[in-house]
């Protein structure tokens, strides 16, 4: 993909041709090009993330997002946002990618907040110290919630006990917040219990506040401030939402508030994966309801340019037996095919298991030369447990490649600061040149220093390069300590300016996550660092391992949305795993999400026996059902040569 370092005028649409790659399908194109709210619908691996970034591209590019006007992408994680901004910085001049702004909705919520909290109603106004509460309540706090608003209210368990408590905290506690409370407070007594519990939340002795109560905050000071909400809706000429089908009531109302009936104009891309029914053009759910308000514009797309054919079909296959008249993906470049293949094997235990699918791992990896990244291994849930046996199978095999649970160290990694701290690492240890590290680093630090004259470019590449120099001198003899490590990264952020991070990256600015963020990276690198003799301390080393270059992802199914391996190891295609199934739609979805990740690869496990137990497949079995329609039976793992290069009965 080529990078575009110099400015560029403007082209004409028509002139416009789509960046990095050969092409785009016809729908994409047309989506890509709109002047309309559209929704685009497609399956995985269709390119939808490049389709935004291409958007992008085309808007700013061609002027039709003119400055100072900017984009705004909406995604679900943090790593999705991250990945879509750096996809449109990697191929856009810095004057035009600087006016895309990639957010979570979490983030963007809080960022408002924030920023015009002196705005917000003073009865809903939290004070400044807030702090995150990261899970939203459940069954049990909701209960005793009520239990001790209501008994401060004066009202006995007669009055309060026909409340059901999850259904009070979902469609009361999180309603929308009026902008004078009093209503509620004279309503019925689940509404004097709303506002009670959301005054204990917001009360200045120790205030707390989830991320669904941040949404409603974020929604009532857009529609208590119509000045807010004007500066909103014309800075922002173009919004994208990612991931649209995940879309929660909360954050629809949000947006519905934000931007409904405006001139921004909206694209939100949605994947079929999650909502089959889309696929056959049947919009569902929440895509059905965003099409019909926002008179949004359908765009289908068919084409994988992700797997190989195989995948592609047994994709399609599944997709057919939810819904006959899905529309059959076909591979993006035409290929008919490839190198393909979906396997299933049963094994006694969790330990045989284990054994043939580390002999799998260290295979791809040595004999093929695939490397550790672009494999991955996923569980529905639990998965430190799951992948327990794989890791001390793998420990057995090989001492350079390690199995690694990366739900910890995803979002750290993800964190704009981290990657500028592990970029300085990286050139000021590694004996070879890091042209990539010294290039992000040096555009990273023209963003938070002004001016572009040769005189201010030179004076930044020198600071730039003492910082370097100097982080290369201390680091050997670096302290093992939190205080040694930590001293070395401030030294870093302090020569790019703590001030100009937090300005360029508004989450920073809040609370303590600044501080927090840079705790825990010198924490991880310590770990990493700190327990060996002084002389064989290797940062370079220390760096691969926390960018886990040498280890093999394990992640749930979740934290696997959106990203690709070569080979994907399903561990556990098991009842338990599944746990009680009550919701075996979304338990399919998530079944066709570790299905989708493979680009060549993709094995799923039972255990007929795992952790002691017997393992049950009665709830799973559609799974398995889909699997043997689509020419993929169940092989018997006792049966199959894993140690020989081709897996041979
Ligand atoms: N037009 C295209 N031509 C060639 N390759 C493409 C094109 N669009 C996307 N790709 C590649 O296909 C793969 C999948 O793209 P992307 O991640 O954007 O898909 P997605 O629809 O967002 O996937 P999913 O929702 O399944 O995670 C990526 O490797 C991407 O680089």
């Amino acid at each position: 993909m080529g990078r575009c370092a110099t400015k560029k005028s403007r082209i004409e649409p028509q002139d416009w041709r789509p960046v990095g790659v050969a092409g785009l399908e016809e729908a994409a194109e047309a989506a890509v090009r709109s002047e309309k709210n559209s929704i685009v619908v497609a399956g995985p691996g269709s390119g939808k993330t490049e389709l935004l970034a291409q958007r992008a591209d085309y808007l700013l590019r061609t002027g039709i997002c003119p400055d100072p006007k900017r984009i705004l992408a909406i995604s679900f994680k943090r790593d999705a946002a991250k990945n879509l901004r750096e996809r449109v910085a990697d191929r856009l001049p810095e004057n035009l990618a600087e006016r895309f702004d990639s957010w979570t909705y979490a983030a963007f919520d809080k960022q408002i907040v924030d920023r015009f909290r002196l705005a917000i109603p003073e009865c809903w106004r939290p004070p400044t110290d807030y702090s995150i509460d990261f899970y939203e309540i459940g069954d049990r706090t909701a209960s005793s919630i009520i239990q001790r608003e209501a008994s401060a209210l004066g009202v006995g368990p007669a009055g309060y006990s026909q409340i059901k408590p999850i259904a009070w905290f979902r469609e009361q506690f999180l309603q929308r917040l009026p902008v004078d409370p009093s209503d509620l407070a004279a309503g019925s007594l689940e509404d004097r219990i709303v506002v009670a519990a959301w005054r204990r939340y917001l009360s200045p002795k120790r205030p707390i506040l989830s991320f669904g109560m941040i949404s409603r905050l974020a929604e009532l000071l857009v529609r208590a401030n119509p000045q807010l909400l004007s500066a909103l809706r014309s800075t922002y000429s173009h919004v994208f939402l990612d991931e649209f089908q995940d879309t929660t009531d909360l954050q629809y109302d949000f947006v519905r508030t934000s931007f409904h009936e405006s001139k921004s104009i909206l694209t939100a891309v949605g994947d079929t994966k999650q909502c089959i029914m889309t696929w056959a053009g049947a919009l569902a759910g929440v895509t059905r309801q965003f099409a019909d308000e926002y008179r949004a514009e359908p765009h289908l797309l068919r084409c994988n340019f992700r797997s190989e054919p195989e995948l592609i079909a047994i994709i399609g296959s599944l997709a057919k037996q939810i819904e006959p008249y899905a529309v059959t993906p076909i591979h993006g470049l035409g290929k008919q095919h490839g190198e393909g293949e979906c396997r299933v094997f049963e094994f006694a235990d969790d330990e045989a298991e284990a054994n043939a699918i580390a002999e799998v791992l260290t295979q791809t990896i040595e004999i093929d030369g695939i490397s550790p990244r672009d494999v991955c291994v996923i569980c529905r849930q639990q998965v430190s447990k799951y992948s327990d046996s794989l890791s001390t199978a793998m420990r057995a095999r090989t001492a350079a490649v390690q199995v690694r649970d990366e739900s910890q160290l995803q979002d750290l990694l993800s964190e704009p600061v981290v990657t500028i701290l592990l970029d300085a690492f990286q050139v000021a240890t590694s004996r070879t040149a890091q042209p990539v590290a010294w290039e992000r680093l040096q555009k990273t630090l023209s963003q938070t220093t002004y001016g572009n004259t040769d005189k201010v470019v030179m004076r930044r590449n020198s600071l730039l390069s003492t910082t370097i120099e100097k982080l290369a001198v201390s680091l050997p003899g670096c302290e093992a300590t939190g205080r040694g490590v930590g001293s070395q990264l401030l030294e870093v952020v302090k020569a790019f300016g703590v001030d100009a991070i937090k300005l360029n990256h508004e989450p920073y600015r809040q609370g303590d996550f600044f501080k927090k963020t840079l705790q825990d990276l010198a924490t991880e690198l310590l770990k990493r660092y700190g327990d060996k003799p002084t002389q064989s301390r290797d940062w370079t080393h220390v760096l691969s391992d926390l960018m886990g270059e040498t280890s093999i992802p394990i992640m749930t199914i979740h934290k696997s949305k959106g990203l690709e391996y070569h080979t994907v190891v399903f561990l556990g295609l098991e009842d338990a795993a599944f746990g009680n199934l009550s919701d075996p739609d979304g338990e399919g979805n998530n079944f066709f999400v570790a299905m989708s990740r493979a680009k060549k690869r993709v094995l799923f496990t039972f255990a007929k026996n795992r952790f002691g137990r017997t393992q049950k497949r009665d709830k799973v079995e559609a799974f398995y059902g889909w699997l043997r329609v689509a020419g993929v039976p169940i092989e018997d793992g006792s049966k199959v040569k894993f140690s020989s290069r081709i897996w041979t009965y």
